[in-house]
Order: C-alpha cells, then structure tokens, then sequence
C-alpha cells in the first residue's frame, strides 16, 4: 500500500484537544501548559483578543488566559492629540509583557509607535479587518446626503481633514472615549461619527454604519484594522510560541501593515498625523499608496509605488523599502509645508 500525502492546508494542523481560554481579574503567574494574553481592556481589545486567544488554544492545545492591562489611554479623557500622541495605548501593554506578566499582547496596529521596541519582537499579523473608515450617521445618512452644516464628531485630525476636503460646509468636532460613548453622541449633539469599521464590526455593531468611505477618498490610518501580536524577543523560537504565531500570522496582512508603518516611520509622523495610507497585494504586487492633508482639508498630496512582493518567496525588506520610497516622495514634493506631521509624537 502506498501512502497518500496529507492534502496542504493554508491554516496549520491544530492541536488534536483545544486549549481553554479564560479571563482573569489579576496577576496570573507563569505555567507550563499556559499562555498569558496581555490586552487592554476595552470592549473592543477584549473582543479582538478574545479571537486570537481561541485561534492560538486551538492550534497549540494551551490553556490560554487574558490578562486585562489598564493603559493611559484608557483612563484620561484628554484629547487623544494631546496625550503624547502614539504609544498612549500601547506602553503599559508592552511594559507588563517586559515585566513577564504576560507571555504575548495583543495591540491595535495602528496604535503602535513606528520604532523598535527594545528586547520585544512583532510575531504576528493577524487576518485584516476591514480597515476603511465609517461613517455612522443619524437615519442611515451618507456624506452625500448629511445636511449643509452638519456636526461630525472625530478626534482624528486625519479624518477632519477628510471629510473638510470632501465637504467644506460640515462642523467637525473633537470627541473621544470608546465606541459605545461615541455611538451615543449620535443623534445627541451631533449628526455623525467616524470610526473605524473595524472596531465596529469586532464589537458586532457594524449596524450602526452607513456608509465605508472608499479607500480613494478616505484612505485610513497606516495598519488600520490590523493587530500586531508582541512578544518577548526571548521566546519567539520557543515551540509552543512558534506553533501560535505561525497559526495567528498572515503574510499578506504583514506585508501591507509593515509598509503603510514604514511610511509614517520615514515621515517620523506620529498616530495624529492626518495621513491616511493604504497598502494591498494584487497578482505579486504590493502598492501603497499614502496621502498627505492640510489640516482643513484645503489641499492634499498624494504619492503611489509598487514593487514585487509574493507571500511564497517573499522579500521580506520589500514592504519597508516601499514605505521608505512613498514617504521620501511625499517629502520631496513638500509633505512637512502641508501638515505638522511629527508633532505630536
Ligand atoms: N485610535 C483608536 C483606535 N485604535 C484602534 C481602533 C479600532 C480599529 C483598528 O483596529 O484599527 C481605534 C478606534 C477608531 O479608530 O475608531
């Protein structure tokens, strides 16, 4: 008899018996057979680290738990651009994850600060979400057909600068706190959010969308609706640690994070820049293309490349270099004279 090959399946073999996964109240100590999540602990976090949690006891067959880490970001009510700009949300995560409190955090891309983070290594990108912006607005009304005048509520300079240059006459203002507190200003004081769809559809209130605005027209923040798996740079060849990151990563969503960062790392622009980005693979071909805007809209700059990029033989400086060259083009046709960019880094 002769043996027939396992058929190849793009998603790793799991573990023959799912590990559990479970919530903890405090500090969990380390354990053979365990992995400790680090997340924030919003809604949100919660949710999206609840999916890579079962995605990482499936494949290996470890217990896993989440470790809830409260951040500066979660607790002042400032404005985000006034916070210190990137790594509000981030820092605290990645200290307990130093610390050995957790063995793996789970961080909203977008969220992370463009540098190496010393003794820390990126192990994963998960599947994206949708990273396009959402506009949720009173009566299921679009950009088109919200009212002259109309009040919108960001506190993404990005997403003012958007929607001023598509519709000059809207009242943008300032808002913040999680999804839910700036779901209920709509219809309140104000007309229409945007969000992240993402976050909305990880929550399960992607009812509450009336329009995703087109990539040309909104392009989102570099690694929108992307996760970045951190763990210590000790423990990445660990086999349980390799066996959950290889079933947690994809290539794909790799390369276009890695890209749409490399930029804004180039423009040393920080989370509130208004810079939006958006990087995709197509038939071995990774483009990116990343616009600038003056704060009120008034005048944008926008650069596009390519280069060869395949998930089988990929060239893994390909995403960085194309990041790097989008950026020098935005900076050689005027970026800086446009908008601050690293101003609130
Ligand atoms: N800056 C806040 C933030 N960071 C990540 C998300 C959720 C979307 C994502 O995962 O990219 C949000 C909320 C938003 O932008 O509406």
């Amino acid at each position: 008899m002769t043996e027939t090959p396992a058929p190849a399946s793009p998603v790793p073999a799991g573990a023959a018996t799912p590990g559990s996964v479970t919530r903890a109240d405090g500090a969990v100590a380390a354990a053979p057979g365990l992995l400790r999540i680090g997340t924030r602990g919003s809604a949100l976090a919660v949710s999206q680290t609840t999916t890579v949690a079962e995605a990482i006891a499936r494949a290996t067959g470890v217990d896993v738990v989440l470790v809830i880490i409260t951040t500066h970001g979660d607790v002042s009510r400032a404005p985000l651009a006034q916070l210190g700009g990137t790594g509000v949300f981030v820092s605290a995560l990645r200290e307990a994850l130093v610390a050995g409190e957790c063995d793996l955090a789970v961080h909203s891309l977008k969220d992370l600060p463009t540098g190496p983070c010393e003794g820390i290594t990126l192990g994963a990108v998960p599947v994206r979400a949708d990273p396009r912006d959402a506009l949720c607005a009173r009566d299921g009304m679009t950009l088109a057909t919200l009212p002259a005048g109309a009040k919108v509520g960001t506190g993404s300079p990005r997403r003012a600068a958007q929607l001023l240059a598509r519709r000059p006459d809207l009242q943008v203002s300032d808002i913040r706190g999680n999804v839910d507190t700036r779901l209920g200003r709509i219809s309140d004081d104000l007309d229409a959010v945007v969000l992240a769809a993402a976050g909305l559809d990880r929550i399960g209130r992607g009812d509450a969308i009336s329009e995703r605005f087109p990539f040309h027209a909104a392009p989102p923040a570099p690694g929108q609706g992307a996760l970045a798996i951190e763990v210590r740079s000790t423990d990445v060849e660990l086999p349980v640690m390799r066996r959950a990151l290889a079933a947690l990563n994809d290539p794909w969503a790799r390369a276009e994070a890695i890209a749409e960062r490399a930029l804004l790392g180039t423009l040393e622009a920080g989370c509130a820049a208004p810079i939006g980005a958006t990087a995709a693979v197509e038939g071995g071909t990774l483009t990116l293309s990343a616009t600038v805007y003056r704060l009120d809209g008034s005048e944008q700059l926008t650069a596009t490349a390519s280069a060869p990029w395949e998930p089988a033989m990929p060239d893994a400086a390909a995403p960085t270099e194309l990041g790097r060259r989008v950026a020098e083009e935005l900076l050689a046709r005027g970026a800086e004279h446009l908008a601050p960019l690293g101003g609130t880094r």
